[in-house]
């Protein structure tokens, strides 16, 4: 993310087994670090033409040029009469010469002293420069009344005002959202020039995890990470080609990551990546050499792996718990994914918020705390919801932000100024 502290310069350190319980072996990073070693996995995906119907939330791998002035002639924005200017006066009754409806393609021209019915939209008659809404005439068919004037030109859409032939109307890196779409079509384009979407695997892995609702024995759980992943994934513009839920089973892991390798381009997976005796993940990344083991300084998403398959392919190895899972695919899953896609900008927008109620951090850890923003005001106030707690999917479901609290704070006061990430998704 940016804004962030510089990376130590020093390589990365080796964690002791220490009281953090981290693990022998693991690699620690700053959120920072890390985040820039996977957004490395990745450069944009080759670029393909693609109907604008199929191309909402891509990106563009080349500039587009428009084929048409917008308006492509001069046109009316209002449903009236057309007429020179010279010839309106408050009182003037005129011949009305013709009707010029939207879709008119013949030429159609006014003569002095008179007048043409035409619609929004319709093309201006050579000769008219004004357009008088029906609302100031009498609305005659053969000669018309107008009750008062408006200045010359008024309702005159003119030709190429907004956009003009040749010019660049959106640029590599832009991703297309509604408008941007509506503005391709309107230019003569029908389909984009756009990088590929990036095909993303989801696996979840626990023993305790049900899938299909029903039920439940003690101990098992529904599972929602692979749904709330899979969902988060196309959110960012990805395809999502398979999401698996896997019991603990590190041959199982193993063979399912590395089928997954050569279908899709990022594999992400979730839980059994910490430091207990039936983390799958973990043994899966380890046995078939394809990753390192990370401790990230942050909470939540501290245990991380993260790695290639043997088909190259990055996967990416988030926590188990829900919140973990989420804010881990935020800050570095969804960076990627963006970064593939060919967005110019990988990264959510973040802005500056005031605290709306004291909150405590850990030491040495950069928080990322669930919060909603109330923009109602002039400064945007975050509310922190639910507290730290990494298995609090009821209050991440009611967040709309992350406050981003420094590792080296450990209180933070209500008034205080804070950086908070916005994570509503924004109209491309
Ligand atoms: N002794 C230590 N224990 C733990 C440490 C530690 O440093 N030392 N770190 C803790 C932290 S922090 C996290 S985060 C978790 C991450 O552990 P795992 O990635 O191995 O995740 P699991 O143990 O598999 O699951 C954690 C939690 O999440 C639930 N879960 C897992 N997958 C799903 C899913 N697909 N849908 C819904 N819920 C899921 C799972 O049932 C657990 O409750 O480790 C801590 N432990
Ligand atoms: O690092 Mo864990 O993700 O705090 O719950």
């Amino acid at each position: 993310m940016p804004d962030a502290p510089a990376p130590r310069a020093a390589g990365p350190a080796r964690d002791a087994t220490g009281p953090d319980r981290s693990g022998p072996g693991r690699v620690v990073r700053t959120l920072d670090e890390h985040a820039a070693a996977v957004l490395a996995l990745g450069a944009p995906l080759p670029a393909r033409r693609v109907p604008l119907a199929e191309s909402l939330g891509t990106a563009l791998a080349a500039d587009v040029v428009s084929a048409v002035d917008l308006p492509p002639w001069d046109s009316s924005a209002m449903d009236g009469y057309a007429l020179r200017a010279a010839d309106l006066r408050a009182g003037a009754v005129l011949r009305v010469a013709d009707d010029v409806p939207a879709g008119e393609t013949r030429a159609v021209t006014v003569p002095p002293g008179a007048a043409v019915r035409i619609m929004t939209g319709a093309p201006v008659p050579a000769g008219a420069d004004t357009v008088v809404p029906v609302e100031r005439t009498d609305g005659g068919t053969d000669r018309v009344t107008f009750h008062d004037v408006v200045p010359p030109g008024a309702h005159v859409r003119r030709r190429g005002e907004d956009v003009r032939a040749g010019d660049v109307v959106l640029r590599a890196g832009d991703v297309l959202g509604p408008a941007a779409l509506g503005l391709l079509a309107a230019t003569g384009h029908v389909d984009a020039p756009v990088h590929a979407r990036p095909r993303v695997a989801v696996v979840s892995t626990g023993s305790e995890l049900v899938t299909g609702g029903g039920p439940l024995a003690h101990g098992q759980i529904h599972e929602s990470n692979g749904v709330q992943l899979a969902a988060a994934a196309r959110a960012a513009g990805a395809d999502v080609v398979d999401v698996r839920v896997l019991g603990d089973d590190v041959p199982d892991v193993l063979r399912v990551l590395e089928e997954l390798g050569a279908r899709a381009d990022v594999v992400v997976t979730t839980g059994g990546v910490s430091v207990g005796a039936y983390d799958v993940v973990r043994d899966a990344l380890v046995a078939g050499g394809h990753g390192e083991l990370v401790h990230v300084r942050m909470q939540p998403g501290k245990p991380q792996g993260v790695g290639r398959l043997p088909s190259g392919t990055p996967v990416l190895s988030l926590p188990g718990n829900p919140v973990s899972a989420h804010v881990s695919f935020e800050v570095f899953v969804r960076p990627l994914l963006r970064r593939l896609l060919g967005a110019r900008d990988v990264h959510r927008r973040r802005v500056r918020a005031t605290l709306a109620a004291d909150v405590d951090s850990p030491a040495g850890r950069r928080q990322l705390l669930r919060a909603r923003l109330d923009w109602s005001g002039g400064t945007p106030v975050a509310t922190a919801v639910g507290g730290p707690g990494s298995h609090l999917l009821g209050a991440l479901a009611r967040a709309d932000a992350l406050v981003d609290v420094p590792a080296e704070a450990t209180h933070v006061g209500a008034g205080e100024t804070v950086t908070v990430v916005d994570l509503r998704e924004a109209d491309a």
